[in-house]
């Protein structure tokens, strides 16, 4: 038998969609700027007066899982909307390759490119991108009539899609005769109508109110419950990103930053940039017990109670607090540490931890 080496860099052959060295610079010659090391390690500005060009997405790797919910982040013109697109080709990458469901993407001519657009991937755009002199039934089974769908069976599953997001009783009325955010849920039907393995989402909840905004996050992550579809969400906003996102990836001026879970990003930030970015993070909300837990000390009592080292900061504090022992985290029958009032309240009052 050969000797399997390990590489970290080789990705999960289980992944969904994978990534690999991905490129995209606009401008003069941009093909240049990914083979030439001298121009690819340039920062931004530098790239710019030597080039001309913008590298909008910076040579990423990353794979998505059958479904998860993939979020990038990050800020103004950091490339999301960029990568996104060039996910499906609809922004042509200028390096690298995308694997999706075991298909060489970049290989694809024009009309396989379609077909998988209209088969595999969805997307739900900002600005909702709903035909006005149609009614939502109509904007919702529009995919499906481009596909070549019966009406009546258009209709049929038009009408599972709405009722599924929220909009029963709404089928006959026009775009602009609904809120905000009544009308992203016909986008989100939209998207969710032609049953695609891969939402795409593009800033969807940035034009609404923050209530509205709130109320639609919640209803994507019952959507994802009940119909478990992978999820590639671009966001600016770090809350939104924590509530909904498996992982985050977070970008700045196209390249990585930190690729990890919500917990990851704000436990064990990559650098200060990542660090001032979830700064004003509620900690409590997002640390788990394993990122709190400590090793007991000689003379400590191991008979307190018992929590996994899943369960949240928030959801732990009043135990922790009322026991007379140190709460015990333990994961499978094994002990991994120990809380104690001073590691709660570092993470839920760090002002009072010196008094403790
Ligand atoms: N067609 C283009 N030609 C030249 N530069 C572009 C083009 N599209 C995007 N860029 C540049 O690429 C960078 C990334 O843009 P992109 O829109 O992907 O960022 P973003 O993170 O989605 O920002 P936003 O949240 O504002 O949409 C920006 O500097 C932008 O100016």
């Amino acid at each position: 038998m050969t000797a399997q080496l390990e590489y970290p860099e080789v990705q999960d052959s289980n992944a969904l969609l994978s990534i690999q060295g991905l490129w995209k610079v606009f401008g003069p010659k941009s093909q240049r700027v990914p083979r030439r090391p001298d121009l690819a390690a340039l920062d931004r500005a530098a790239l710019y007066s030597r080039t001309g060009c913008t590298a909008a997405v910076r040579d990423l790797s990353f794979d998505v899982a059958p479904g998860e919910v993939f979020v990038v982040m990050g800020l103004s013109g950091s490339g999301k909307s960029t990568l996104v697109r060039c996910l499906t080709r609809l922004i042509e990458p200028t390096a690298g390759s995308l694997i999706f469901e075991g298909e060489d993407l970049r290989a694809a001519d024009e009309k396989r490119l379609r077909a998988l657009r209209r088969s595999k991937f969805s997307m739900v755009f900002q600005h909702f991108g709903l035909l006005p002199h149609r009614k939502v039934i109509d904007n919702v089974s529009y995919g499906l009539e481009i596909r070549g769908e019966s009406r009546p069976d258009r209709r049929r599953r038009a009408q599972e899609v709405i009722d599924l997001v929220g909009l029963a009783g709404n089928e006959h009325l026009y775009p602009e005769q609904l809120s905000g955010g009544m009308q992203q849920r016909v986008g989100l039907a939209r998207a969710l109508a032609n049953d695609p393995d891969v939402l795409l989402f593009d800033e969807p909840f940035s034009a609404l109110d923050p209530l509205i905004r709130r109320e639609m996050q919640t209803e994507v992550v019952r959507l994802h419950r009940e119909v478990g579809k992978t999820m590639v969400f671009v966001t600016h906003d770090l809350s939104e990103a924590l509530k909904l996102g498996d992982r985050i990836l977070l970008m700045r001026d196209g390249a990585a930053v930190q690729l990890g879970t919500g917990d990851e990003l704000v436990g064990a930030p990559a650098d200060d940039y990542v660090r001032e970015f979830v700064r004003d993070v509620q900690r409590a909300d997002v640390l788990t017990l394993r990122w709190i837990a400590r090793a007991p000390r000689p003379d400590e009592p191991l008979d307190g109670p018992e929590l996994g080292p899943d369960v949240l900061v928030r959801e732990a504090t009043r135990l922790v607090l009322e026991a007379d022992r140190p709460v015990k985290v333990v994961s499978n029958g094994t002990l991994l540490g120990v809380i104690d009032d001073e590691e709660i309240l570092a993470v839920v009052a760090p002002s009072h931890k010196k008094h403790v």
